[in-house]
């Protein structure tokens, strides 16, 4: 078997870590993956537009109306009450214009946003989950739920802030400096004189914040990371008193992750001051050259006051289009992470022919009565035709192995750990493809059978079995509408978990937490028989909890496996002897290949491996 769980998440988690690759922004294929949803909402991509042209149209042209109310009406010495009315009145109307029309812009741009990202986060999960097990070997469980989360996350963000930000920002920009050239030609010009200076520090601080933002980020992740690793490896922490020494090293990566934010934070606000100067310095340029022209006449009041307006709103837009640059990077490299995993291809796959069977239904969907007429034409006859496998390249683990498990024959399998007895197991689930040779069940090479249909007839009740968080019943009837509530609970009664159930506080409906954990493992193993029995498998493998289980749990665990064994071939790894004495073959391998099989007393009269096996275990009783 593999490390345990805990350390296996910690290896690769540690793996991911390391690993981490400084990955560059590649705008032109992100955008190219963006563009397809994108496409799909075109219409409100449109409607964000127009939104948005007639919010800011509605906010800028505010001061130009208070230049109209200055110099054509107090300045002139009109008393026109009236024309001053309509002009407030307007001015108030595209108040209320530019509200509502920037609240619908930006409802319907976030409305597309989370539809997209809620699109690619569900393909994303789907995706995953089609993968075969030699992806989870080579990815880490922390970067898989990184992506499902924080990439997702990062593309919220894009719509949230950079592409609201892009259009209303980049949009009010340009009317300001169309306004600024519509009110006076010069003095606009003078302002622009300011322009590359503002470019200059807005690339400064870009590259500056960069550094910044990605020591801060890979801070967190880091300490993300050592969270993670230390509740997977909870127990190894408590056993070994580590608590205070956890808490030293959490405490200097909080410090550090502490100290990149500050210095993040500190940057920003240098960086809106230096904007705040800037225009400041502007509007007293304005003043200065404006005031002169003023005084002399060449240039109305109304339009100095204007332009001064102007300018205040002009900076703002350029500090939060800037500001925005680190979101859309992150977003940019989020997309491209996610984007390999969803190109990534399934090792295992079902064969085109079996898949474009349009004739027969979809697994799964088939009803209860097609499954049960399956079940009594299937005979459960399993061959191992020469099969080598290795799961990494030159570290062969099973090597030219031959088996015939007739229908009906109940297999013990007992080996060294390491032996490659689990590994058999997977490769009959296919978790895995074989290297060379064949798998046939009812001589049928499992490669030939939709992986739906070879899961429903091969039932696998796991060294540890997994439990969801649910209630009891659901875990039994896995979610699946067509199994009764009755039928659950005969299968429970069935493999003799009912008494255990009932004595929960809510029964059947008692909600389990995470992985099961408020049931003991035996009882955990009883729920999995359960749950084999209402699926009605023809084939059925137990790999035996290597855990100790009370006297009581493992007689129970006996019964069951006899009544769910009955009519079906099975197939037991078994780690305690005793589980397999009266299996009609054991099985003995060591080193990826069967050395010895038959009956429990022909072995023993052999003298060989198993006898050894046997004579230790007892000794190990006996202790
Ligand atoms: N996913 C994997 N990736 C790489 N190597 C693996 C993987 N799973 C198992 N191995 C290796 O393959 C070999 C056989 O493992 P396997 O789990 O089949 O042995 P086993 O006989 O079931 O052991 P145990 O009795 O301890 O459960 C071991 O050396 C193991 O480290």
């Amino acid at each position: 078997m593999r490390p345990p769980q805990a350390i296996h998440n910690w290896q690769m988690d540690q793996k991911a870590d390391l690993n981490l690759p400084e990955q560059k922004p590649q705008y032109v294929s992100a955008f190219r993956a963006l563009s397809g949803y994108c496409r799909e909402h075109l219409l409100g991509f449109i409607g964000v537009l127009v939104c948005t042209v007639v919010a800011i149209l509605s906010e800028l042209l505010q001061p130009y109306l208070m230049k109209i109310a200055i110099d054509d009406n107090l300045l002139a010495g009109r008393n026109d009450y009236g024309g001053l009315l309509v002009i407030c009145a307007i001015y108030l109307g595209l108040s209320l214009s530019s509200f509502a029309f920037a609240y619908v812009q930006n409802n319907l741009l976030q409305h597309i946003g989370q539809n997209i990202v809620s699109s690619i986060r569900k393909r994303l999960f789907g995706h995953i989950l089609k993968q075969s097990m030699s992806y989870f070997d080579r990815m880490s469980s922390g970067s898989l739920i990184t992506h499902v989360s924080s990439d997702t996350e990062a593309l919220n963000q894009l719509f949230n802030q950079v592409l609201l930000s892009l259009f209303r920002d980049g949009l009010t920009l340009l009317f300001i400096l169309v306004m600024l050239f519509q009110l006076d030609t010069t003095l606009a010009l003078y302002c622009l004189i300011l322009l590359p200076v503002i470019s200059l520090i807005a690339i400064a601080f870009r590259s500056f914040m960069r550094t910044t933002y990605q020591l801060a980020r890979t801070r967190l992740s880091r300490m993300v990371a050592f969270v993670a690793e230390n509740l997977s490896g909870m127990s190894l922490i408590q056993v070994f008193h580590q608590q205070k020494e956890q808490e030293r090293q959490f405490d200097e990566r909080n410090g550090l992750y502490f100290k990149a934010n500050l210095r993040e934070i500190r940057t920003n606000v240098v960086f809106g001051r230096t904007f705040d100067i800037l225009s400041n310095l502007s509007i007293a340029c304005v003043t200065w050259l404006g005031g002169m022209a003023v005084l002399g006449k060449n240039l109305e009041f109304g339009v100095l006051y204007a332009f001064i307006t102007y300018i205040r709103q002009f900076f703002q837009p350029i500090n939060t289009i800037t500001q925005q640059w680190n979101t859309l990077q992150s977003a940019t490299v989020a997309i491209s992470r996610i984007w390999t995993v969803l190109d990534s291809k399934p090792d295992v796959e079902d064969k085109e022919a079996a898949e474009g069977d349009a004739a027969k239904p979809e697994f799964g969907t088939e009803s209860r009565r097609e499954r049960e007429l399956e079940f009594a034409r299937a005979r459960g006859q399993i061959d191992f035709r020469n099969i080598s496998f290795s799961y990494e390249e030159g570290l062969p683990i099973l090597r030219n192995l031959n088996l015939h498990i007739a229908p009906g024959e109940q297999i013990g399998v007992v080996g060294s750990t390491g032996a490659g007895k689990s590994s058999l197991i997977s490769l009959l689930c296919r978790f895995y493809d074989v290297n060379e040779g064949s798998i046939r069940i009812d001589g049928t090479d499992v490669r030939d059978i939709p992986q739906a249909k070879l899961h429903r007839m091969v039932g696998l009740v796991q060294q540890e079995p997994y439990l969801y968080s649910g209630s009891i019943i659901d875990n039994i009837r896995m979610f699946d509408e067509t199994i009764s509530r009755e039928e659950a609970i005969a299968a429970c009664e069935f493999v003799g978990a009912d008494a255990m159930i009932r004595k929960l506080e809510r029964g059947y409906d008692t909600l389990l937490s995470e992985r099961g954990s408020g049931l003991s493992a035996g009882e955990r193993q009883l729920v999995s028989f359960a749950r084999i029995i209402v699926f009605k498998p023809q084939v059925l493998i137990l790999d035996e909890a290597s855990a100790n289980l009370d006297s009581h749990t493992e007689q129970l665990i006996q019964r069951a496996l006899h009544i769910v064994s009955q009519n079906r071939t099975t197939i037991v790894i078994a780690h305690r002897l005793s589980t397999i004495r009266q299996a009609d073959r054991i099985i003995v391998m060591s080193a990826g290949q069967i050395v010895e099989q038959g009956t429990h007393e022909q072995l023993l009269r052999q003298g060989g491996h198993y006898r050894k096996l046997y004579e230790y275990s007892q000794r190990h009783v006996a202790v």
